[in-house]
């Protein structure tokens, strides 16, 4: 399902002293619509407003048509959101919660395989309250992803995941969902999971649009001494060098064999222009 996301104008402030977004518009439209931007930059809560958890103090925001703040009901019958510091019912075992949301699902089976796949059933007989922060993020995502006919809405999935753990989400979520709402400080995950973009900064906007649009960029890896005619050196690690890289040029310095590695970095060298 596409998610489409028009917002205009909309501010929010928590005290009076600071506004945790600023006049803010944009409009995004895709399947997998991503928000990045640094610690602070309003992330959180942009989608606490699309989820209808707080009201815009101006401004207007629809969701897929939607109205937020006055049809939270209808929103979380379409969305799944869940929360970096979310709130689950402490005394609760792992286990009853997947039995819970097997009958809310009335897909049982399904919550079961869930549960599985991502890793959880190792741990079924835990109390919320005895759970180590990866698993309780473990847990939140379950419960984001358990309805299968709602769009979950991810914020900071990953940040408490060791790599397997990482691994199984990122599939559970690509097979289970076409769409989803992914909130990520880490280019990267945008970049490989997404495909529509809001890039915020202190509150503001400071890009969005399709990935498609965006000049394909790299970084790629390359030995100190190595003699090369390197562009924007971007980190030296003394022996290695990280350095901002065209198609061409990569494509010409792997022909060459003067590379130890490379990757996509579209998006990162987007986050880092629009924070320099
Ligand atoms: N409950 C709150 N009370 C007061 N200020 C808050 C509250 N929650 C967030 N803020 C402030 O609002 C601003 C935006 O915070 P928000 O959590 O939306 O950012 P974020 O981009 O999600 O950050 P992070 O990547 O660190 O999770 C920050 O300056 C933060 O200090």
């Amino acid at each position: 399902m596409t998610i489409e996301i028009n917002v205009e104008g909309l501010s929010f402030s928590y005290d009076s002293r600071n506004r945790a977004l600023d006049n803010v518009s944009f409009h995004v439209e895709g399947e997998r619509i991503g928000i990045v931007g640094q610690n602070g930059s309003g992330k959180t809560t942009l989608l606490s407003i699309l989820m209808g958890f707080l009201k815009p103090d101006e401004g207007n925001v629809t969701i897929n048509g939607i109205i937020p703040s006055r049809e939270r009901g209808r929103i979380l019958k379409v969305f799944a959101p869940s929360f970096e510091k979310g709130r689950l019912p402490y005394r609760m075992k792992v286990k009853e919660l997947v039995e819970l949301l097997g009958k809310v699902t009335g897909d049982p089976s399904g919550v079961r395989e869930l549960a599985e796949d991502i890793g959880i059933s190792t741990f079924m007989d835990k109390r919320v309250y005895g759970l180590s922060s990866g698993q309780e993020q473990l847990v939140w995502i379950f419960n984001a992803l358990a309805d299968q006919n709602r769009i979950p809405a991810l914020d900071e999935p990953f940040v408490h995941l060791d790599i397997h753990a990482y691994r199984r989400v990122v599939k559970a979520l690509k097979e289970r969902f076409d769409s989803y709402i992914l909130i990520s400080h880490v280019p990267e995950d945008v970049e490989l999971l997404t495909e529509s973009l809001v890039v915020l900064e202190m509150g503001k906007v400071r890009w969005y649009g399709q990935l498609s649009g965006l000049e394909p960029a790299y970084e790629v890896f390359v030995p100190s001494g190595a003699n090369v005619d390197l562009p924007g050196v971007l980190v030296d690690f003394g022996n290695v060098l990280v350095c901002k890289c065209s198609p061409e040029l990569l494509d010409s310095m792997m022909k060459d064999g003067k590379i130890l590695g490379y990757k996509r970095a579209g998006v990162r060298l987007l986050y880092a222009q629009v924070l320099d």
